[in-house]
């Protein structure tokens, strides 16, 4: 698949702008996320990478595709964050109506798809009918029909259980690799962004920050350290004194230092009062406050 380029994408809703210039260029076979809270322009965009919404201004392109076009809608699957299938026929049904609108659907294709989703019991029920998490599994393989190229996955965890969710990644990640597909997902589950080749932060229909996600930590996550001490007064005021914003909390002292080499110093210069201590990079949510100045959720 060729690069999918975009280019000073641009969304505006009367006067709200919902996507901002936005610039990306997304390689084949790779995990992309766009991480952002709710209202960042995640789905937005989703909408102008499906054809379905048409762009204020700025360019989505696949190669020659672009995706007001056929060829290159047959190239992508999308699993929308609500549901799009028809609620009053069966899973089965719904497939193969699916189906039928692709050349060269092969039944052994279709039967694999249902099969690792754990959708055969469910084949002669009406979709209307299925439980949140069953959904969203006959949500995934409609949308793995085509065996797509670029598969767009607009939040697909909200309001699952982690024993669904863990089934669905294990799913795409083993299709991904076969099919060498480029997986862009929406989220903010920062654990699920933390397994992406390289992220977008977004907020305010702005990229902020765009980095693998080691080096996302390396630049915005602090090391996060929590000290255990016989005298933990002693060792705050020390601490303050030396300028370290600590803090004490039930009995353990906290403080952020910016990196792994400061956080052995800080140990080494106050081991006498020092009992136990853990010492972590931050995570994506540290991140995310470090770059926007406030939690993901
Ligand atoms: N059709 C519309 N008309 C007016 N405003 C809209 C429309 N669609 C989206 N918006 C606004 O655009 C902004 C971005 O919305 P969008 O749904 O893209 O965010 P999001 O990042 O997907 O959020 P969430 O995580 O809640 O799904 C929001 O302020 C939203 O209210």
């Amino acid at each position: 698949m060729p690069d999918l380029i975009i280019s000073e994408l641009t969304k505006t809703f009367q006067t709200k702008v919902a996507v901002n210039h936005l610039n990306m260029q997304i390689p084949a076979n790779k995990f992309i996320a766009f991480l952002g809270p709710n209202g960042a322009g995640k789905s937005t965009t989703v909408g102008m990478l499906t054809g379905l919404t048409q762009p204020t201004s700025g360019q989505i392109t696949l190669g020659d595709l672009t995706p007001e076009t056929l060829a290159y809608r047959q190239q992508i699957g999308v699993v929308f964050q609500y549901g799009v299938l028809d609620e009053q026929l069966t899973v089965r049904q719904n497939l193969k109506l699916r189906a039928s609108m692709y050349p060269n659907v092969q039944q052994s294709w279709l039967d694999r798809i249902i099969h690792d989703l754990g959708l055969t019991s469910l084949l002669d029920q009406r979709y209307g009918t299925l439980s949140g998490g069953q959904r969203r599994r006959v949500d995934i393989s409609r949308a793995m029909i085509n065996r797509p190229k670029l598969l767009i996955l607009d939040e697909p965890s909200t309001g699952l259980d982690i024993q669904t969710r863990t089934v669905i990644w294990q799913v795409i990640h083993q299709l991904r690799k076969e099919l060498k597909m480029t997986v862009i997902l929406t989220t903010h589950y920062l654990e699920e962004a933390e397994d992406a080749d390289y992220v977008y932060v977004i907020d305010h229909g702005e990229v902020i920050a765009a980095d693998s996600v080691a080096q996302l930590k390396h630049e915005y996550a602090q090391v996060e350290m929590t000290l255990c001490s016989p005298s933990p007064e002693t060792l705050l005021t020390n601490l303050q004194q030396d300028g370290y914003a600590a803090q004490l909390e039930e009995d353990k002292v906290t403080l952020t230092v910016p990196d792994a080499q400061t956080s052995i110093d800080t140990l080494v210069k106050y081991r006498k009062l020092i009992s136990q201590f853990d010492s972590h990079e931050g995570d994506m949510n540290t991140i995310f406050l470090a770059l926007t100045g406030k939690e993901i959720r």
